[in-house]
């Protein structure tokens, strides 16, 4: 595989980044994953403008130029021989001297990674959702920015490693349903969706804004807040979102089976009609 690093594509065990990179030495990296879809990658300004204004807190000076990024993707997909591809766009602090830095990074580093996906699904894909032990961090500044700071969702991976399919789902240090390790959660109760406030401290994902669209446009009620895991519990049914595993509904929770799937249906049904235009 190739990957594309500082304006060359090279192969991958041929780059290198400094070890005095501050988002190898102190975390100061952001990263947006997204799928590549017979060529088109999907809600691409969206993810970019987050990274781009996490950049901004950060002080990672990164300004998101559409047509380049589109060139910077499509010799990369060329270069792997892919049209369906899992994409991490990375943009890394660059070098500074030993020590925390008040000064802005002017120099960061741009990784794109990729690996081959299968052409998408008619269907949503099918997970088991299991309550983690470990509850989710609070977010290192204001909001949670999708950067390298992944220890919390390690940790909980590790407590699903004998179910590598299944997604852990993290409450937050005040006992309130969050996220899961890698995904947004929702779940319904008649013709409401619920999903977690973003102050629970989870990442306000791509896929989690886009599906909030897709259900306004679809009459569902969507209600944000703090929810307690017996909430969850009692819905109807449960699924999670990412922007690898788009729509996935959740058979069940534990041993609570959930005797419905309409709405992660019809909301899949409305992302698979965007997913090659958007
Ligand atoms: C952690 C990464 O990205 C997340 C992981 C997934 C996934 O495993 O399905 C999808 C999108 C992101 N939430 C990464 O290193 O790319
Ligand atoms: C912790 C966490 N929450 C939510 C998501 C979903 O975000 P998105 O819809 O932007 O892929 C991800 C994936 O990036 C994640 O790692």
């Amino acid at each position: 595989m190739y990957v594309y690093i500082d304006g060359e594509i090279k192969k991958a065990g041929e780059a290198r980044l400094s070890v005095f990179d501050h988002g190898f030495m102190y975390g100061l990296g952001l990263f947006e994953t997204f799928r590549v879809y017979n060529g088109h990658p999907f809600l691409l300004n969206a993810h970019m403008e987050r990274l781009e204004a996490s950049a901004e807190e950060l002080g990672i000076v990164f300004r998101y130029e559409r047509e380049m990024v589109m060139e910077e993707i499509q010799q990369l997909l060329d270069a792997n021989g892919l049209h369906n591809a899992y994409v991490r766009y990375n943009v890394s602090a660059g070098p500074g001297d030993l020590g925390l830095q008040t000064t802005p990074y002017l120099d960061p580093v741009i990784v794109i990674y990729m690996k081959p996906l299968p052409a998408a699904g008619a269907e949503p894909i099918q997970k088991d959702a299991l309550w983690l032990q470990l509850r989710r961090n609070s977010p290192e500044g204001r909001e949670r920015m999708k950067s390298h700071h992944y220890m919390n969702n390690w940790l909980a991976k590790q407590e699903m490693k004998d179910r590598p399919e299944a997604e852990g789902i993290f409450l937050n240090e005040q006992g309130y349903a969050a996220e899961g390790v890698v995904s947004n959660i929702f779940w319904r109760r008649g013709n409401t969706l619920y999903t977690p406030a973003v102050d629970t401290g989870i990442l306000n994902g791509i896929t989690r804004q886009f599906v909030i669209q897709l259900a306004h446009e679809n009459d569902y009620i969507v209600e944000k807040g703090y929810f307690l895991p017996q909430d969850i519990e009692a819905a109807e049914e449960m699924f999670v979102t990412n922007s690898i595993q788009e729509i996935a509904l959740v058979r069940a929770l534990e041993d609570r089976y959930f005797p419905s799937c309409s709405a992660a249906q019809l909301l899949h049904s409305r992302y698979r009609e965007e997913r090659e235009t958007k």
